[in-house]
């Protein structure tokens, strides 16, 4: 039997026990549990075969009670002698895609951002347009192409062409970017025609992930209109291998900023919480920027509310993002297209400058939140190498 150790200011106490899918020499993928510096394998530690599915799908789908009675178990088991066979160093294992992503899709819920890009891809326009404060506004993702963070990226190819361009040309992407998001993942679904509620957040929704929405940014522009986002974001979006357990971030509620105009009933909540979440985004090494989840302006339930308020179903493993994440201050700013003002202003890397990212770059965000018990709980983190694209 073993006694894990939990240094006493780890991101992974007993307050977070995130889940993710593991698998260690010659094993198959299975689920685990982080605590401290060890990943628990829950399979041999609780002794029930749904933690050996190689994703999370199938005990998320067993629902909330469920869900609350293993996070009380697995308390109990982490406090005291753990089976041997049961701990891994972290070290030494892989992770993997914690979920089979069912729908996929990303909100656009930062007003800081909605205001840059506004800028930035209208300058003639105003730059939040007049449906902004009165929905979360998103766009349906590409769920095949979600990824676990440490996935290689490979610059995408397309069509691009500049504003001084007389005709579109083909070839690899010439502003590649990242945005830095906050993903929330189902995990009981709902029946069609059935709008799910506000107050339906807390029992529906598992757990939170990092991502990284990876943007083509030459791709969008020429691409988007009318129709919105397309190939320019759907080559590859990351996320990261830990998930955060709902109730692991009761202490990082917060009120959202002021919602002026009052939204419309199905959007409104008690009291519209978000996350005081602090992300940070490290560019080879570098951090360039960090993201306050805080300032998001609308709610992980508004979101889901909105995304089912026509009867569209949520299913198990959905997986809804928050949008790029970007403060009021520019080292804030969760995109690069943001920080460095359309390429314009370009940001130090080390001994380097950078406008947009360069075949071999690497990208980490990382993020932190209160957790209950007064320490601190951790993310882990979302990473990417960039590869060139193929010819
Ligand atoms: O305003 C636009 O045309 C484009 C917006 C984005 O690229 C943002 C997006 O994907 C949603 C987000 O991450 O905030
Ligand atoms: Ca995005
Ligand atoms: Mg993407």
């Amino acid at each position: 039997m073993t006694v894990i150790d939990i240094p006493e200011d780890s991101l992974f106490g007993l307050a977070n026990l995130p889940y993710g899918v593991f698998s260690t020499p010659g094993k198959k993928p299975r689920v685990g549990v982080r605590v401290g510096e060890s990943v628990v394998d829950l399979a041999v530690a609780l002794g029930d075969d749904v933690f050996t599915q190689p994703r999370l799908n199938e005990f998320m789908a067993q629902g909330h009670a469920r869900w609350v009675r293993v996070r009380q178990q697995i308390t109990e088991l982490v406090s005291g002698d753990v089976p041997d066979d049961a701990v891994h160093p972290v070290a030494e294992v892989t992770m993997h895609l914690p979920i089979e992503v069912a729908d996929y899709v990303d909100f656009y819920a930062s007003e800081h951002h909605a205001s840059n890009l506004g800028r930035l891809f209208r300058p003639n326009a105003q730059p939040l347009m007049p449906n902004w404060k009165h929905l979360p506004v998103g766009y349906h993702g590409r769920s095949g192409t979600v990824v676990v963070s440490g996935t290689d990226i490979v610059r995408p190819n397309g069509q691009r062409k500049a504003p001084d361009e007389d005709a579109p040309t083909f070839g690899p992407c010439r502003r590649l970017d990242i945005e830095a998001e906050l993903g929330f993942i189902v995990g009981t679904g709902s029946e069609l025609g059935a709008a799910v509620h506000t107050a339906d957040f807390a029992t529906q929704v598992f757990g939170a992930v990092l991502v990284n929405d990876w943007s083509a940014r030459d791709i969008q522009a020429w691409e988007y209109v009318p129709l919105g986002p397309f190939l320019g974001k759907s080559f590859a979006t990351s996320i990261s291998a830990w998930v955060v357990p709902l109730p692991a971030l009761e202490a990082a509620r917060v009120p959202t900023p002021v919602q002026d105009p009052k939204p419309l009933p199905y959007l409104q909540e008690g009291e519209p919480w978000g996350l005081d979440i602090d992300l940070a985004v490290s560019w080879n090494g570098h951090e360039v920027s960090r993201p306050p989840y805080r300032e998001m302006y609308w709610s992980p339930a508004q979101m889901l509310a909105h995304l089912t308020v026509n009867g569209a179903t949520s299913r198990t493993g959905d997986l809804y993002a928050s949008g790029t994440i970007s403060g009021p201050e520019k080292d804030q700013r969760g995109a690069f297209i943001e920080l460095t003002w359309g390429g314009k202003e370009p940001v130090r890397i080390g001994e380097e400058e950078r406008t947009f990212l360069q075949d071999g770059d690497e990208v980490t965000i990382t993020a932190t939140a209160p957790g209950t018990d007064g320490t601190r709980i951790g993310f882990g983190e979302v990473s990417g190498r960039i590869l060139p694209a193929t010819t």
